[in-house]
């Protein structure tokens, strides 16, 4: 999709840079027609909306500034759209751009017209095979981009996940998420220095993004993740066992149960790297090659 107009992150007092880069365009509410709320968050409402002179639809984030403060999530916020401000991918929910007034801060985000992937799964019960196979491969695709850029997403999940308008997934939420770099950074002052050790460990912590998403495989199969009990307690104490069952209903093909077992190992190097995860016979037969889940 191409923007009629160029949609950045920016700062509102940005200035032209030393090579006489124009100034960025600095968005006010009045540039939107809002439309109808798409639905409430935390922190605030989200409207559809329209920006007036493209005529581009987008999803307007609206948080109140004192409860982000309340909160102390302004932190996490900035760092969310510093993240996604960055990201680029099909599967990558786009975040164009941010302005504040006095009270809120709004971003501007693509709009994923078919909403949330968690109410498809609670309306289904589970998805079928091909269905997930091509969920869990645009989303290996996208983790694997991130990862390449360095960030690591951290937070997985259905209720993070938006279905955009072809039914292609789109990874929300980036306020766990890290930048590795920023880690590396703060804990060695230059990255020149790093033993080798410690660049493999930015490699590692990708890995929580395999353990994710070898969850929310599980999850799309079944309808339940795979470690859920009664008591916070008891599903801490099945995640540390990697205590994985597979019920015998639903029926899950033993390609699948292959696959979520070769993700959800507790050695953090020993997690299928996502890239062979993309060639497991499981994906190969049932992932639409389009990467796209049309029902
Ligand atoms: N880009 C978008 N396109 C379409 N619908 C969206 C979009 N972003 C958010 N929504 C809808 O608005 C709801 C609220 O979104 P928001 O991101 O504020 O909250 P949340 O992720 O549910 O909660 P939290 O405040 O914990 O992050 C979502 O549940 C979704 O239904």
């Amino acid at each position: 999709m191409v923007m009629a107009i160029a949609m950045e992150s920016q700062q509102p007092q940005q200035k032209a840079s030393a090579e006489g880069a124009t100034e960025k365009k600095r968005w006010t509410l009045g540039d939107f027609d809002i439309g109808k709320p798409l639905g409430r968050g935390k922190f605030g409402h989200v409207y559809i909306a329209r920006e007036k002179r493209s005529n581009h639809v987008v999803a307007l984030k609206v948080l109140f500034k004192s409860q982000l403060k309340q909160s102390q999530v302004e932190h996490q916020l900035r760092r969310e759209v510093e993240i996604q401000s960055h990201l680029r991918h099909p599967n990558i929910l786009r975040l164009y751009g941010y302005f504040y007034d006095q009270k809120r801060v709004y971003l501007i985000l693509e709009y994923a017209a078919k909403g949330e992937l968690y109410k498809e799964l609670q309306k289904c019960k589970y998805f079928t095979e091909r269905r997930s196979a091509t969920y869990v491969a645009s989303l290996a695709r996208a983790l694997i981009y991130c990862h390449g850029k360095h960030v690591i997403h951290r937070d997985i999940k259905p209720e993070n996940l938006l279905v955009g308008s072809q039914g292609e997934l789109k990874i929300a939420d980036f306020g766990w998420s890290v930048h590795t770099f920023d880690r590396r950074r703060t804990m060695c002052g230059t990255l020149d220095y790093l033993p080798p050790e410690m660049v493999e460990s930015v490699e590692h912590d990708a890995s929580v993004d395999i353990w994710s998403l070898g969850i929310l495989c599980y999850e799309f199969l079944y309808g339940v993740p795979p470690f859920e009990a009664e008591e916070h307690s008891d599903t801490y104490r099945r995640i540390l066992q990697v205590d994985l069952k597979f019920p015998p209903k639903p029926v899950v093909s033993a390609a699948a149960k292959d696959l979520i077992s070769q993700m959800l190992v507790k050695d953090t190097s020993k997690r299928l790297p996502l890239h062979k995860l993309l060639e497991h016979p499981w994906i190969v037969q049932n992932a639409d090659p389009s990467g796209v889940y049309r029902g």
